[in-house]
């Protein structure tokens, strides 16, 4: 691959966010081969009404895989990466980028064993996205990405160059990562409740939402994010902005019975605050009660 060249490309998981980023790839004229566990034979994104039909088979056997590509972008939700292990294993040589669309903040730490000698690449995903029951995705608002400026960057920048989908690198990727996991974390509320955003209406879940991301972000901070202490009120403010019957991934996978991301997006702010010893008293409560929801109903 020459600086000019666009990168050989596969996309892990064509769900929600990884159909996005195909389309937008394919688009792009990059190309890319698709890895996923239900068989497609195209890809539909549904833009403001208007579904865009992308003509790229989703292959689900791991020895069709073309070989090692440059750029592996991995949107598998975070429980899934163990079972996209094989993927990786075949499509990554070392050098290659593997550029993880998934929430939280240690995507390096959980995908690096599973591609050795592959770059890591953590993104913020800042856009929302849904499957409808066809595997249409309907885009909820403009793609964008932001990754660190690090190496392998250049190479997922390159990719998606002139796309619909927007990337920008910056050099304090821990604040923008964290700023992230606010919205995610206060989002749990939504799969413990089985409600969407209007439940942020409720005074007592607001003020709720306020205590826990209060401790959240004594976490971020402690973590070397820069956010400042108006970051709670902004992110409960986003969600009483937002469209009542407006979702989160993780009340979809409540939804549909799928294990729940609570550990990344939840369970980390306890982790991380007992490292440092700050008390996480919400986090407490509410970390037991999202991991028993994700073991199932029985
Ligand atoms: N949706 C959103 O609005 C946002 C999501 N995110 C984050 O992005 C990440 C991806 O989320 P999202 O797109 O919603 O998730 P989805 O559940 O929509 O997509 C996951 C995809 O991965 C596929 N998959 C599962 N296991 C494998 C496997 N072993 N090999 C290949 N493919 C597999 C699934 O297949 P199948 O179709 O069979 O289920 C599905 O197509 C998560 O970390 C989420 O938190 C971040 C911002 C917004
Ligand atoms: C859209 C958003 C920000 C809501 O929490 C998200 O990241 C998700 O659904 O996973």
């Amino acid at each position: 691959m020459t600086e000019t060249d666009l990168p050989t490309v596969a996309v892990v998981g064509p769900g929600a966010i990884g159909t996005t980023v195909a389309v937008a790839l394919h688009e792009g004229g990059a190309a890319p081969f698709v890895a996923g566990r239900t068989a497609r034979t195209e890809l539909r994104l549904d833009v403001g009404g208007s579904v865009v039909v992308a003509p790229v088979p989703v292959r689900t056997d791991p020895d069709d895989a073309p070989g090692a590509v440059d750029l592996v972008v991995l949107a598998v939700k975070a429980t899934q990466n163990p079972d996209a292990a094989p993927w990786l294993a075949r499509l990554c040589r070392p050098g290659t980028v593997v550029c993880v669309l998934q929430n939280g903040v240690e995507q390096r730490q959980a995908v690096a064993p599973l591609a050795p000698g592959a770059t890591v690449v953590p993104a913020v995903v800042w856009f929302p996205a849904e499957r409808l029951p066809d595997a249409t995705v309907r885009l909820l608002a403009e793609p964008r990405l932001t990754l660190p400026d690090a190496p392998g960057s250049d190479v997922v920048v390159r990719a998606l160059q002139g796309s619909r989908c927007a990337v920008g690198t910056t050099s304090d990727f821990a604040s923008a990562a964290w700023r992230k996991l606010l919205q995610n974390a206060a989002a749990g509320l939504m799969a413990l409740t089985g409600r969407r955003s209007g439940v942020f209406g409720r005074d007592d879940v607001g003020a709720l939402t306020l205590a826990y991301l209060r401790e959240c972000l004594a976490v971020a901070r402690a973590e070397g994010a820069d956010l400042g202490e108006g970051e709670p009120q902004r992110v409960l403010d986003a969600f009483r902005g937002a469209p009542p019957e407006r979702g989160t991934s993780i009340l979809a996978d409540r939804e549909a019975g799928r294990p729940l991301e609570w550990d990344v997006r939840n369970g980390v702010v306890r982790r991380l605050g007992r490292a440092h010893g700050i008390p996480t008293p919400i986090s407490d409560v509410l970390v037991p009660l999202l991991a028993a929801a994700s073991d199932g109903p029985g």
